[in-house]
């Protein structure tokens, strides 16, 4: 069936899926803060900005007014940066249809709570509506979505029929979308895997070969999945499309602003350099000082995570970093075949 959309965030990622919603015949408003962008949007039916040289289907209509965007629209998708979310989901909460279907798309955490981004929206939007949230996660980088290369995601959620319905929206030939029930654990592993991408993008860099990038994201997909289990986390989802997955995706790509913003950093520029030189959000440098809190509070071993944190908020070398990795106390490579573990 034919639908009503508004996809609420044009930056690559809401741009992107809104013109998988417009190849599948729904009516897309796309909505952006500024509205010369918006304008720009709908009569040229292109983004320069975000995806440049990319087309955009007349299906797309952009506005800045964000009521006018969700008014009476039965879904609404949210793709902005973690930082913003909660400001954005005050903002529409009152204008939103009490059936609405909410997904959302975005891979970070609120800085300040520590929490997840289905939490804040759960906080900001009435419950009969957030009760039904859908979170779309895995190895989706914009610049391929929006040009139709096979992508696989994922799409969980509390509520079956949310599931099923955002699959159904969403999926078509060239957009793959499978459903989980684990909405944690797509979020944590969505989000905690910019840290290692970071990781690796750092380790290119500072010039190492291929053995280092494996081992930065067989070692991360251990930390990240220890943390995400002690969240909440169910095991499978770190082993499927929003962990490893979308784990090998970011660390390899040259589409990645967190690999792009590693490989800045190892090659000696400063994290605000490097922020401003890539000029989108990079959502793994936020989610390296929540999971760093996080780790402490739950006592869990982040080594990698901890390493990033030094190199990127108190000054530390990169070397510096991996020479602190590698010097470390031996140790056994899997709990679970550890003789203590119980
Ligand atoms: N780009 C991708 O390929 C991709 C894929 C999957 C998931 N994601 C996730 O989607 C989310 C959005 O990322 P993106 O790639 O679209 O980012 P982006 O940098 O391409 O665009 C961000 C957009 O948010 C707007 N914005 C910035 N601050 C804002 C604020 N305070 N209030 C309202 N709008 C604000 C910007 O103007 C811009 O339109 C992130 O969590 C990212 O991890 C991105
Ligand atoms: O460009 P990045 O590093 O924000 O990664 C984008 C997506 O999360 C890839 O799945």
């Amino acid at each position: 069936m034919i639908q009503n959309v508004a996809v609420i965030g044009a930056g690559s990622w809401g741009t992107a899926l809104a013109s998988v919603l417009a190849d599948n015949g729904h009516q897309v408003t796309l909505w952006v803060r500024d509205p010369k962008q918006a304008e720009a949007i709908t009569t040229t039916h292109r983004n320069e900005k975000y995806l440049p040289g990319v087309e955009l289907s007349a299906r797309i209509a952009a506005t800045s007014d964000i009521h006018a965007a969700v008014h009476e629209k039965p879904i609404v998708l949210l793709a902005v940066p973690s930082h913003a979310m909660r400001q954005i989901c005050r903002d529409l909460a009152p204008s939103l249809a009490s059936d609405v279907l909410l997904i959302h798309a975005v891979k970070g955490f609120e800085l300040g709570t520590l929490k997840r981004m289905s939490e804040v929206i759960q906080e900001e939007i009435p419950f009969e509506i957030s009760s039904r949230l859908a979170v779309i996660s895995g190895p989706s980088h914009a610049e391929e979505v929006v040009r139709r290369q096979p992508t696989t995601v994922v799409v969980a959620s509390e509520s079956e029929s949310s599931m099923l319905r955002s699959q159904d929206l969403l999926m078509n030939r060239n957009f793959r979308v499978y459903t989980n029930p684990d909405l944690i654990g797509a979020e944590l592993a969505g989000a905690l895997k910019n840290i290692i991408a970071l990781g690796a993008g750092m380790s290119d860099g500072l010039g190492f070969g291929d053995n280092a990038k494996a081992a930065l994201l067989t070692r991360g997909l251990a930390e990240i999945s220890r943390l995400g289990l002690k969240l909440g986390a169910m095991p499978p989802t770190f082993a499927g499309l929003a962990g490893i997955g979308d784990l090998v995706a970011t660390c390899t790509s040259k589409h990645s602003r967190n690999w792009r913003a590693g490989f800045l950093l190892g090659q000696g520029k400063k994290l605000e350099e490097v922020l401003q030189e890539i000029g989108m959000v990079v959502e793994g440098v936020r989610t390296t000082q929540a999971a760093d809190v996080l780790a402490k509070r739950e006592d869990v071993e982040m080594p990698i995570t901890h390493v990033l944190y030094g190199v990127l908020f108190e000054g530390k070398d990169p070397r510096q970093g991996v020479e602190q990795l590698m010097g470390r106390l031996k140790t056994y490579e899997t709990e679970y075949l550890n003789p203590d573990h119980v």
